[in-house]
């Protein structure tokens, strides 16, 4: 432990007792030593109890800086996790960042180049475009081709400030979790590692190139999405090069409202741009907030969206794709029958899971959603009640999949604010019901031979040895099936006929004990019990031996 750390160390511990946030741990179930720990910080007090806890923990993260901050907006997307009040005050968490020395900026660049910034470009600007937590945005114009591009460089020491940050994030989660007790609903030490993959992830500009790149390539001929041009020889792990964009931020409505935006045009296709990228490409962007999203300007009434910050992409399996997809359509239908059933052969939700219980809650949550107009339905909510339900149910739903319900939320969320009469059943379920046709119809069966169709011409010319060698098997397992169907006929006759021995016996034995007792002529029964031991002998004897066939 370094003194930079202690130092880091004292600093958080004094914000959390500033900020009341001890009081959050239900006193009840702090151990000793955690009230022992409190007390010996006598000094530090609430000093904000005029204020909720959700807005306290709010202050608090904006205090500790990016880290935290970014660590608040992340849980303010987890509402499956967080009640609304929380997840409302945490959203308000802004990262507004000084920007850093440009010599600084200068200096990281040129490392990264290898080279001075002259020899590849022109006009840098020392003023950055924009300074967020990680990295900073400088604008300059490349010399090869004479185009404006941007330059994104990380911030310098970044990784050992986030690194530091999120070592004391995981002794403090597996403190609380422990503090809190099993069961608890927040899940501290899961939730701090989702985050450390998130924010590692966007530590490596090299990676967010190659998304970029990928989302790009994915929507080359598309009206609803332009993804800028990267410029990958001159992207590495701190620094990345792409082309400068102009556009309008999406939250900036009475930009949008006074260029004439076709609202309702942009509010169907974020919808359908969030089914494409999950149902066709099995890539999505993760990341939708307001600072990555730009409109165009050149045509407001056939407008497109301009990704930006490809950092944090979703995939799903191609199984939890049919799954959600069904899910989805199983809804529009309104059967929520069909959806508890879904959530159980899928595998998202455990064997064990009490199925009756599962589908009533699912019931609960899924009808009062049913009465509601189509233009108010949030397949979102949905599927966040659901998850909220499906948690109830101790079910750990998988990371991929709040993921993509925390950005359809934001989707759905953007759409409603742009154009608040978005039908999304009009918009998606076509687009639903047409990939499920091209899965399991006779479509998806054409495409799939399409496919396999080298793997079956590789495999053409070893046919005929192949279709010998498998009716050899073929033959040999008949042989062998015939056998085993022959010993089990053979046991089964045995053990016929020794049954009827035994049971035969014991009629005998309990015949001559009868007449024992009732006659003074003896030898009927001694012949009786005589025969009913020979035959129990030759019973016992007759018992098949070897139940393996
Ligand atoms: N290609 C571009 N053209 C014009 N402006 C850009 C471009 N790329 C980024 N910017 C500007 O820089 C800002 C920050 O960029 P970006 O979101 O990629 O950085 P970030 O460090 O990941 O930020 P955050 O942490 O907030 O997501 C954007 O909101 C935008 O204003």
């Amino acid at each position: 432990m370094t003194i930079a750390s202690i130092k880091r160390g004292y600093h958080v511990i004094k914000t959390v007792l500033h900020f009341g946030l001890d009081d959050l741990i239900l006193k009840n179930k702090s151990p000793w030593y955690f009230k022992l720990i409190r007390a010996s910080f006598f000094w530090l007090r609430n000093r904000h109890k005029d204020k909720g806890p959700a807005e306290r923990l709010k202050l608090a993260m904006q205090e500790l800086g990016p880290v935290y901050i970014k660590l608040g907006q992340m849980l303010s997307t987890r509402r499956d996790l967080l009640d609304d009040e929380w997840a409302y005050q945490l959203a308000m968490l802004q990262d507004r960042v000084p920007p850093f020395d440009s010599a600084l900026a200068r200096s990281a660049i040129e490392a990264e180049l290898g080279a001075s910034i002259e020899t590849y470009f022109d006009h840098f600007d020392d003023t950055p475009l924009a300074s967020a937590s990680i990295s900073q945005v400088h604008t300059a114009t490349l010399k090869s081709n004479g185009k404006e591009v941007v330059l994104k460089v990380l911030r310098p020491n970044v990784e050992g400030m986030i690194n530091a940050d999120l070592a004391l994030m995981v002794q403090a989660a597996n403190l609380l979790e422990k503090l809190l007790g099993e069961g608890n609903r927040l899940r501290p030490a899961e939730v701090i590692d989702d985050y450390r993959t998130t924010i590692l992830g966007e530590l490596n500009l090299k990676l967010e190139a190659l998304n970029a790149i990928k989302l790009r390539n994915n929507f080359l001929d598309s009206d609803a999405l332009y993804v800028p041009y990267i410029y990958e020889e001159h992207s590495y792990q701190r620094l990345m090069v792409m082309e400068r964009i102009y556009g309008i931020p999406v939250s900036d409505t009475e930009q949008l409202r006074a260029q004439g935006t076709n609202f309702k045009l942009l509010a169907e296709r974020g919808v359908e741009l969030f089914f494409t990228q999950v149902f066709r490409d099995n890539f999505f962007h993760a990341d939708m907030h307001p600072g990555n999203i730009f409109i165009s300007t050149e045509n407001p009434d056939n407008p497109h969206y301009i990704g930006l910050d490809c950092g944090i992409m979703g995939t799903l399996t191609e199984v939890d794709k049919r799954y959600l997809a069904e899910n989805f359509l199983a809804f529009f239908n309104r059967d929520y029958h069909r959806i508890a059933q879904l959530y159980i052969e899928s595998g998202w939700v455990s064997e064990n899971t009490d199925v009756l219980a599962f589908e009533q809650a699912v019931k609960v949550v899924c009808e009062p959603m049913f009465n509601k107009p189509l233009d108010e339905i949030s397949f979102g909510h949905v599927l966040l009640e659901l998850f909220r339900t499906a948690r109830r149910f101790d079910i750990v739903v998988q990371p991929q999949l709040v993921l993509l319900e925390k950005t359809l939320l934001y989707i759905e969320g953007l759409g409603r604010q742009l154009y608040p009469q978005l039908d999304l059943w009009q918009t998606a379920k076509p687009f639903l019901e047409n990939w499920m046709s091209e899965q399991v119809g006779p479509k998806a069966m054409l495409k799939k031979a399409k496919t396999n169709a080298p793997y079956w011409a590789d495999m053409l010319p070893e046919l005929p040895e192949l279709i010998y060698d498998n009716l050899k098997v073929g033959r040999k397992l008949l042989g062998t099936q015939q056998q085993m169907l022959d010993k089990y006929l053979r046991y089964q006759q045995k053990s016929h006929k020794s049954n009827y021995l035994l049971i035969t016996s014991a009629v005998l034995l309990i015949c001559g004990t009868i007449l024992i007792n009732q006659n003074d002529t003896l030898w009927p029964a001694y012949i009786s019990i005589a025969s009913g031991v020979i035959l129990w002998i030759a019973g016992w004897r007759s018992r098949p031996k070897n139940r393996k066939f």
